[in-house]
């Protein structure tokens, strides 16, 4: 039984008879394919970057598994849709925390129409994407079984301004987040700290972005997640970093992805 996802803390979201992703509650988020050839060029990216065999694996661990596509019920009630079928990023959680951050200073490639481009460079402007390169898009915190989450509303968390950013970043590795007191970033040292924390994934992250000329990633996310009952006990505390949302990369090497394409199906039909 496919439901709305509990964990979604940005973009679309299912509900009210809205277009959102749907998840099976087994390690499944199915992301309908958005219109104005946005879920197609999502799609196209996740074959493309399944079949080049240029990244390596401890780069791919930062994306989610691509299932394929499936036809299922939209949860807007207008009947089968097809959706990216991908791996669930949070449902190996149980109290996560989560932020949406939305990477770049410019979200826009310069081939975009030009009122979508109109559109996307005023919200760089408006928001920290100009002046931090990059702007959160959205976020809950863990708190506890009785306070549950704080995750402030939509309307503010795009009124962030670049001092209310550096509070959310303590914040959110905060024992006393829901709360108007100073942080105490309790949870800061083994959540953005160490060789597996969140600043060390993306260091390494980083390190491919400036390097890797395969694709330009404009507009994706990065996923910042951990769980409080593991920061808890202090030693790990399942701080993870993903990438979603490819719905405006841009392919860097068209002629190279067709032959990469070319050469992963027919190996896979031998
Ligand atoms: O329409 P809105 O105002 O909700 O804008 C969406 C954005 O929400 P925001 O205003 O930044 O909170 C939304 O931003 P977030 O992912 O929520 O940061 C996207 O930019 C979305 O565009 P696309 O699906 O990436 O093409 C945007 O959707 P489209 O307007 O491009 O469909
Ligand atoms: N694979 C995934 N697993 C779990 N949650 C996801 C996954 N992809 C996206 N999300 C959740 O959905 C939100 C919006 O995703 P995104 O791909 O940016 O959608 P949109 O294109 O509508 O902006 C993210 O902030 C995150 O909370």
């Amino acid at each position: 039984m496919l439901k709305v996802p509990h964990h979604q803390v940005a973009g679309h979201q299912a509900g009210d008879g809205q277009l959102g992703p749907l998840v099976d509650g087994s390690g499944r988020f199915y992301k309908p394919l958005q219109d104005n050839g946005r879920g197609d060029d999502e799609l196209k990216f996740y074959k493309l970057f399944s079949s080049n065999t240029g990244i390596p694996d401890h780069i791919r661990r930062f994306f989610p598994v691509f299932y394929g596509t499936e036809d299922i019920l939209a949860s807007d009630g207008t009947g089968l849709c097809s959706h990216l079928v991908l791996q669930d990023l949070v449902s190996n959680h149980l109290n996560p925390s989560i932020m949406d951050i939305k990477i770049g200073s410019r979200t826009w490639a310069p081939e975009f129409p030009e009122d979508y481009i109109k559109k996307c460079s005023k919200k760089d402007k408006e928001t920290t994407g100009l002046t931090l390169g990059f702007r959160i898009s959205g976020l809950e915190i863990y708190g506890s079984e009785e306070s549950g989450y704080w995750k402030p509303e939509r309307e503010l968390v795009r009124k962030f301004s670049a001092d209310d950013v550096r509070l959310i970043l303590r914040k959110f590795v905060s024992s006393n987040a829901s709360t108007d007191s100073e942080p105490d970033c309790s949870f800061a040292s083994v959540v953005y700290g160490g060789s597996t924390g969140i600043l060390s994934q993306l260091r390494e992250l980083k390190a491919w972005f400036e390097d890797q000329t395969i694709f330009h990633f404009y507009s994706c996310s990065v996923l910042l997640v951990y769980e409080k009952e593991l920061a808890l006990k202090g030693r790990s505390s399942g701080a993870e970093v993903k990438l979603v949302d490819f719905a405006h990369v841009v392919d860097a090497c068209p002629q190279d992805s067709e032959k990469n394409q070319f050469l992963s199906e027919n190996s896979t039909n031998e």
